[in-house]
């Protein structure tokens, strides 16, 4: 016969022992030597009332020459009865979790009174009560714990949602009290009890009872907390004499993907559902093991993913590679620092509308739309190393191509979101090309921007591909004849030094060593600065510097530009289409080719420009002379006011007019001369045909103010307002 299984010389607590399991299990402790703490609130199943019921349990272990101390604690105050055993005995080796009640409804009738002392009881008690005793057990490097789950928790039984979720938040608990008390040789088990006890009484038919008696649970639990077992994490059903030991059980399952990049869909999740479900050749995974096998699951996408590149030639493996989308942030800094870096000026006509946020019709010029896409590129370190497969020597990487499209309104504000896809990479002998296509979403998923770049790689052709692609979006040449618009912006000797600060650092535009690399003898132009003061000046000449007229712009880059020079834009309007060709003044060299902006509509139809050079600019003594005198022609008192404009109008000279007029005057008032209060000085409230003629005095004072002679301080809403009148009144 095999030697008995002996507590002596161990402290046994156990919580609800004064009736039922809790009872069993003490006195079975007792019996084989322990001492035991008789953890008994006394009271009903359901928790009410209080009794001394652990005193009887105490005294029946006494008369039998046991030891045994009562403790008449609630498990919501463990550490009191933790304490119980250290004042009694000095120490605690053994906590069995066993204290609980009922409070049985079905869902809709639990309050959440019937929750929370449910919840307080079973499973704030047993992780209390454990927390108190888990010191002393890491101090002496042993403890037993016995949390009591219920075929309710891990079933489910009608009308106890309550209680079935705590008992199985206790076997949660269990698993991790087996891995934290692994090294201190804690462990912690879960007994999944069925006996006839105070809870099951009125329940159980009085046979099922006596079938049931506690005292047929109780041998399991000493067992489970003795020296000699050593289980822990282990969740063990006993009734009735039988005793089995529960384990997970997960079907092989399938991966829906079959690369890292791919998504799965709801309906592949349905198509496969018989296979996911398939528990043929299941697994039963145990602690960390199914975290184990997921990341095997990843791993092995991934060598999948690996196998299939390695098959795959340069050019595929690019063309293949999906990068997560990137977020993009737009704050009116990023605007107005692309605006300044494009050439956008204070002094310009409309300038603030690029330039202050606080301005009503703040809004970036559209190509900024290339900035927000070329997130994509950068934080995917397209052209430095992450894009798999054809490498590029950042060095020889020119700026080829550019196309953008804008579909809604950027916004001044927000984040979006941008994803690349390589869509072509061409062999162009003296170099290769990548073509890559850009989505910009907003945060509603809206399509904002499409963007394509072309990217030419000098040096890396003649690796075999094809030489032309179908995705590219087609470069227009310009009309035959001679422009019908030029307008020209000398860039700044440190133009590529602001426009780096928009994001694109690449060494080539400031690093005179790395430029010599790419056989530049000085750092050249970034290629998107002159896309984006070509298209400023488009929109000056035809779309009165309204963004949201323009629709898209196509440039190729045909030859580099260096900061200092400077860029004439010439342009052919053809219905909404403008072509442009841009080229550099000082050496005629064209450096935008097969250019155009699209537009949604044409402002206004300027009659042809001349280029600024053939401008004196000046606005003449007689002009000035003419607006004087109109200005100095107050309306007469008594006549209709058509318009209230607030501007300040100054010159190279004086006051064109000094004015006091009341700030409250709208137009169809009568104008009653000077007010008395409530009034402003160097405004101008005049009569619409007069404000016309101020400025039709005419292009000579639209120049001279462009040029900053004439400056007028002043509302751009006025602006706007003026400029719509003048077009009303293009006749005067
Ligand atoms: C963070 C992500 C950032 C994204 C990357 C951008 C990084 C930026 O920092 C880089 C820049 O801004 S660089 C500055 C702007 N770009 C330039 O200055 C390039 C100017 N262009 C050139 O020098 C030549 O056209 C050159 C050198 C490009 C080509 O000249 P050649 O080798 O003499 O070519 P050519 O003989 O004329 O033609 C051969 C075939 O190539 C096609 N091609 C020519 N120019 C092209 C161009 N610009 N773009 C695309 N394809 C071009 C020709 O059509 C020809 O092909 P095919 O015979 O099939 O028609």
């Amino acid at each position: 016969m095999s030697s008995q299984l002996r507590f002596d010389g161990k402290v046994a607590v156990v919580t609800g022992a004064g009736g039922g399991l809790g009872r069993a299990y003490a006195l079975w402790f007792a019996d084989r030597g322990a001492a035991v703490v008789i953890n008994d609130l006394g009271g009903s199943a359901s928790g009410e009332g209080s009794g001394r019921a652990a005193d009887l349990v105490v005294n029946e272990i006494k008369d039998k020459g046991g030891k045994a101390v009562a403790d008449y604690n609630s498990v919501e105050e463990g550490d009191k009865i933790v304490k119980t055993a250290i004042d009694n005995y000095g120490r605690i080796d053994i906590l069995v979790n066993n204290a609980g009640i009922l409070r049985d409804k079905s869902v809709a009738n639990t309050s959440d009174n019937d929750w929370d002392l449910i919840h307080r009881v079973h499973l704030r008690g047993s992780f209390v009560t454990t927390r108190a005793a888990w010191p002393h057990f890491r101090k002496q490097n042993y403890g037993r714990i016995i949390m009591t789950s219920s075929v309710a928790g891990i079933y489910g039984n009608f009308g106890q949602s309550n209680y079935s979720a705590a008992k199985l938040g206790l076997l949660g608990l269990s698993n991790t009290l087996s891995i934290e008390g692994k090294k201190y040789n804690i462990h912690c088990n879960t007994i999944v009890p069925m006996a006839g006890s105070r809870l099951t009484k009125g329940i159980l038919p009085p046979d099922m009872m006596e079938g049931m008696r506690p005292d047929l649970v109780a041998p399991v639990v000493l067992w489970l907390c003795h020296d000699s077992c050593s289980d822990t994490g282990s969740v063990i059903e006993a009734a009735a004499g039988w005793v089995g030991k529960y384990r997970w059980e997960r079907t092989r399952g399938m991966t829906l993907r079959e690369s890292t990049n791919d998504p799965i869909l709801p309906e592949a999740v349905r198509d496969n559902w018989e296979q996911i479900c398939d528990f043929n050749n299941s697994l039963h995974p145990k602690g960390n093991e199914a975290s184990m096998l997921l990341g095997k699951v990843l791993q092995d996408l991934m060598e999948k993913d690996a196998n299939r590149d390695a098959k795959l030639s340069p050019v595929e493996q690019a063309l293949n590679w999906r990068p997560p989308p990137v977020k993009c942030q737009v704050t009116p800094r990023e605007i107005i620092l692309y605006a300044l870096s494009v050439g956008a000026s204070t002094g310009d006509k409309d300038g603030l509308r690029y330039l202050y946020e606080g301005d009503e019709t703040f809004a970036p010029i559209p190509t900024f739309g290339v900035l927000l896409a070329q997130e994509a590129l950068s934080q995917s370190n397209m052209i430095t190393g992450g894009m798999p497969g054809f490498q590029v020597d950042l060095s020889k990487v020119l700026h080829g191509e550019q196309f953008i499209e804008i579909h809604k309104d950027i916004p001044t504000h927000g984040t979006l979101e941008a994803s690349l896809n390589v869509v072509d990479i061409l062999d162009k002998k003296s170099g290769a090309v990548i073509v890559t296509n850009v989505e910009v979403v907003d945060e509603t998923g809206d399509k904002v921007i499409s963007a394509q770049w072309s990217i030419f790689v000098v040096g890396a052709g003649g690796f075999g591909g094809k030489r032309n692609s179908d995705h590219i979006v087609p470069s227009v040449d310009a009309p035959k004849r001679k422009p019908d618009a030029s307008l020209s912006y000398k860039t700044s000797i440190d133009q590529a030094a602001l426009y780096r600060l928009t994001g694109d650092r690449n060494p080539l535009h400031i690093d005179a060593s790395f430029a010599a690399m790419g056989g530049f003898d000085r750092p050249i132009l970034h290629g998107l600065a002159s896309y984006g003061i070509s298209c400023r000046l488009v929109l000056q000449q035809y779309a009165d510097n309204n963004p949201s007229l323009f629709k898209s712009m196509k440039s190729r880059f045909t030859s580099p530009v260096l900061p200092g020079q400077t860029l004439q834009v010439d342009m052919w309007r053809e219905g909404n289409r403008i072509h442009v060709e841009t080229k550099v003044a000082e050496t005629g060299k064209t450096v935008l080719t097969g250019a155009y902006v699209d537009l949604k509509s044409v402002a206004s139809a300027p009659a042809p420009v001349a280029p600024p050079a053939a401008s004196t600019g000046l606005m003449s003594e007689a002009v000035f002379a003419e607006m004087k005198r109109r200005l100095d022609a107050k309306p007469e008192v008594g006549a209709k006011i058509n318009a209230v404009y607030q501007w300040n109008i100054l010159s190279n000279k004086k006051p064109a007019a000094s004015w006091v007029v009341d700030l409250k005057a709208k137009p169809g008032d009568i104008y009653q001369g000077e007010p008395k209060g409530n009034k402003a000085d160097c405004s101008l409230t005049l009569e619409d045909a007069d404000m016309v003629a101020l400025v039709t005095g005419k292009l000579n004072a639209q120049k001279a103010y462009m040029q900053g002679k004439l400056k007028i301080k002043g509302n751009i809403m006025l602006t706007q307002k003026l400029q719509g009148l003048l077009k009303e009144n293009a006749n005067l």
